[in-house]
């Protein structure tokens, strides 16, 4: 195989068109038919974003990205990532070709593996790409994983997933509005103001700041039930944003079975991405300070 370009299988019909499917086999990663372009995209946007997150990305993740000693200098090694999170938490990157099926991923994750995309995006695609990539994956994704408490919830998301998947696809949806509200699209509250921790926005240029600074979306304090009953937007910044107060939080308020919790949330409507409900703990301003309640927004 020549690495320029990922080993797409076929394609398939799906609810959102025509999509490629890839190989969902490990793979080594490719590191030296990376070529000039792949290495200067790597660096625009690695600079880019280490400079726009300055104050926008919370504590853990500007720590922990710096641990691992990624540079702009080059596209960093996957074995080299590795040393420093095994030592750490134990995780571990493998490398594959682009999204997997629910439970291939899930699988990953209840074992500590976290899958990264080898290739990186073209330069006509920095700024916005409809899959996730070396960058996506790698920048964004990758520094939680050094985070203790994170790490865990990762794993547990994994195995819940496993689990989830067995119940129904009901159940699945629920799951998977919680990974895109927390594991990529999350805001944390920290030194009285709110921080990006979701690897879908650190990877965005735009949504690092729509997200803390545009008046436009909800940020609505977390809610396990509300959010696994809020449906998303794939096409464009996230209407809703949803605000733990630490990982913890998170930790502890996923921790108890989901069984009962899905067998509850069958017989409730969803609720649309941009609705505010009353008792909606909502606040007021992105870099601001203070809640409201019923939707005083
Ligand atoms: C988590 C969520 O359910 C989502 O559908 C999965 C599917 N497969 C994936 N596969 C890869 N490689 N990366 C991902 O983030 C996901 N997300
Ligand atoms: N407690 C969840 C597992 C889980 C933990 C953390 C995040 C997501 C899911 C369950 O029973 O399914
Ligand atoms: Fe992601």
């Amino acid at each position: 195989m020549t690495s320029s370009e990922p080993r797409r299988v076929e394609h398939q019909q799906t609810d959102k068109g025509y999509v490629p499917v890839y190989t969902t086999a490990v793979v080594e990663q490719p590191w030296a038919s990376y070529s000039r372009t792949d290495h200067q995209t790597w660096a625009t946007l690695f600079e880019r974003q280490r400079e726009l997150l300055k104050g926008r990305a919370c504590r853990e993740f500007i720590v922990n990205q710096e641990r691992f000693g990624m540079s702009p200098d080059a596209i960093p090694r996957f074995d080299d990532l590795n040393e420093v999170l095994a030592k750490a938490t134990g995780w571990q990157l493998v490398g594959v070709e682009g999204l997997l099926p629910e439970l291939v991923f899930f699988d990953h994750l209840a074992n500590r593996r976290f899958p990264v995309t080898w290739w990186i995006r073209k330069p006509d695609q920095l700024d916005y790409l409809a899959e996730p990539d070396l960058f996506h994956d790698l920048f964004g994704h990758v520094p939680l994983l050094l985070e203790p408490v994170f790490a865990d919830y990762m794993q547990a998301y994994g195995r819940g997933g496993v689990k989830a998947h067995g119940i129904g696809a009901e159940a699945l949806v629920n799951l998977t509005r919680l990974y895109w509200y927390t594991v990529e699209f999350g805001l944390i509250r920290q030194d009285g103001g709110l921080r990006i921790y979701g690897s879908g926005i650190v990877s965005s240029k735009g949504e690092s700041i729509y997200c803390l600074e545009s008046p436009a979306p909800n940020r609505i304090g977390f809610d396990l039930r509300r959010i696994m009953r809020t449906r998303y937007r794939i096409d464009t910044y996230q209407k809703t944003y949803f605000v733990i107060d630490s990982f913890e939080q998170l930790m502890d308020a996923t921790r108890p079975d989901f069984r009962p919790l899905y067998a509850e949330l069958a017989a409730q409507p969803s609720i649309p991405a941009g609705d505010v409900l009353a008792g909606d703990s909502v606040h007021h301003r992105g870099t601001g300070e203070g809640w409201a309640t019923d939707g005083d927004v």
